[in-house]
């Protein structure tokens, strides 16, 4: 059996080294030559998968190890009998602690002794959504969630979401829908140049979904504006040829990585091999789990001289601190010669990315701490030392 992958895609070997032959190719140049004789295919989300690459070839199987599907024509395979699983949820963590940790350099800019009085509007309520939400109620902040599909699906919790126009009066907009086009409530270019007018300069606006539910174009002549709202993108459209004139509008800028924490990446790795063993019949013998390494920072003490705040704080941007990113992604920005250059230089970012943990990997010590701190950790994902 051949097993054509994304390069990209980590522990290829050991998921699927004892299935067959893999032959690794890079996702964003992956053509119908590459995958013709190929009996199974794994993407991630730089790979368009539909007529163009796969008419004509053997494939059966096609799983992509990310949660976001847009880059797939699942009708196309459908009518051609090819056997398609994502990896739903496999990141929502790591996107939720980059949520977070973009709230604590918020707050801190606005010189905030309590980050909590932050209410925030999430646009998306799936697994991404609902994972921030949680967290962020677990820590005591007011949040509205926005999510038409699910209101109209579940009419006994209807009263549980808002509406477009409500969530983005919150200090916090941020989105985390799929891209959409021909649905009821299509998400592509959901957020433009009305609901930017209405944002102000007191406001954030965050999207870790995908680049085209704001349109970039529209966010940079809102951000031309001086009572511009401030904005932090993790998603761009065109992708990876970004907009430089947007990139340096921008507050925080990110190249898609806000689900990029290992065990995120690795959960995408496991759940595809799970549906391709169901595909063939195999027993599922691998887990996440077994190839998670000992991580950098593993313990963290905090005495009782400790603010609850800033301790908070500290521990998420010691796990995650988006700034680094921010910094990567203006310098090989800055230094590309031409548009083609600043594609390759952000894929690049995201080939090479370091190892990033997630909360649930560093054990924190609270000594003579109060329950809430405690609470307030337990909250944000970290382990209490006993
Ligand atoms: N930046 C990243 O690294 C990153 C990582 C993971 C996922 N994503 C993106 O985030 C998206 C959401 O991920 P998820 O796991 O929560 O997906 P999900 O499918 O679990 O949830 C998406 C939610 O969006 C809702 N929705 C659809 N149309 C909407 C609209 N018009 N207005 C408001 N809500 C709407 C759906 O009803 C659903 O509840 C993915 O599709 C992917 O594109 C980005
Ligand atoms: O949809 C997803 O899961 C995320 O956007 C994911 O992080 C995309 O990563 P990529 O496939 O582009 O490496």
């Amino acid at each position: 059996m051949l097993i054509v992958a994304d390069e990209n895609i980590p522990l290829l070997e050991a998921f699927f080294g004892d299935m067959g032959q893999i032959r690794r190719v890079s996702g964003r140049t992956m053509s119908a030559a590459d995958v013709r004789d190929a009996d199974v295919l794994l993407v991630r989300s730089v790979t368009r998968v539909d007529k163009a690459l796969l008419e004509g070839s053997r494939v059966r199987f096609v799983g992509t190890a990310t949660i976001g599907t847009d880059h797939v024509d699942l009708a196309w395979l459908e009518q051609n009998g090819i056997r398609f699983s994502a990896a739903p949820g496999c990141n929502a963590n790591s996107v939720a602690e980059y949520v977070l940790a973009v709230l604590s350099l918020y707050a801190e800019l606005q010189v905030m002794d309590d980050w909590t009085q932050l209410s925030v509007g999430i646009v998306g309520a799936g697994n991404v959504g609902s994972e921030l939400a949680e967290k962020l109620l677990r820590l005591g902040f007011t949040v509205k969630l926005c999510d038409p599909p699910r209101a109209m699906q579940e009419p006994d919790r209807e009263h549980a979401f808002t509406s477009l126009e409500d969530a983005l009066t919150c200090d916090v907009v941020t989105l985390h829908t799929p891209l959409t086009r021909n649905t009821a409530h299509p998400t592509y270019h959901m957020v433009d140049t009305p609901e930017l007018a209405g944002l102000t300069p007191d406001q954030l606006l965050i999207n870790a979904g995908r680049g085209g539910v704001i349109s970039n174009s529209a966010l940079s002549e809102r951000l031309k504006q001086p009572d511009a709202p401030l904005v932090a993108l993790d998603v761009w459209e065109q992708e990876p040829q970004i907009s430089a004139e947007l990139l340096s509008q921008v507050w925080l800028a990110t190249p898609h990585i806000a689900g990029y924490s290992f065990e995120g990446k690795v959960r995408g790795t496991e759940m595809v091999y799970q549906a391709v063993c169901q595909f063939l019949g195999l027993p599922v013998r691998k887990k996440a789990g077994q190839f998670l390494p000992q991580p950098a920072l593993s313990k963290a003490v905090f005495t009782s001289a400790a603010d609850e705040q800033t301790a908070v704080w500290t521990a998420l941007r010691a796990c995650y601190d988006p700034r680094s990113d921010d910094a990567r992604l203006r310098k090989v920005m800055r230094l590309a010669r031409s548009g083609e250059e600043q594609g390759v230089a952000f894929d690049r970012l995201r080939r090479d990315y370091p190892v990033r943990r997630e909360c649930s990997s560093l054990k924190v010590e609270l000594k003579g701490s109060s329950r809430s701190l405690q609470d307030s950790f337990r909250a944000a994902g970290f382990r209490l030392h006993a």
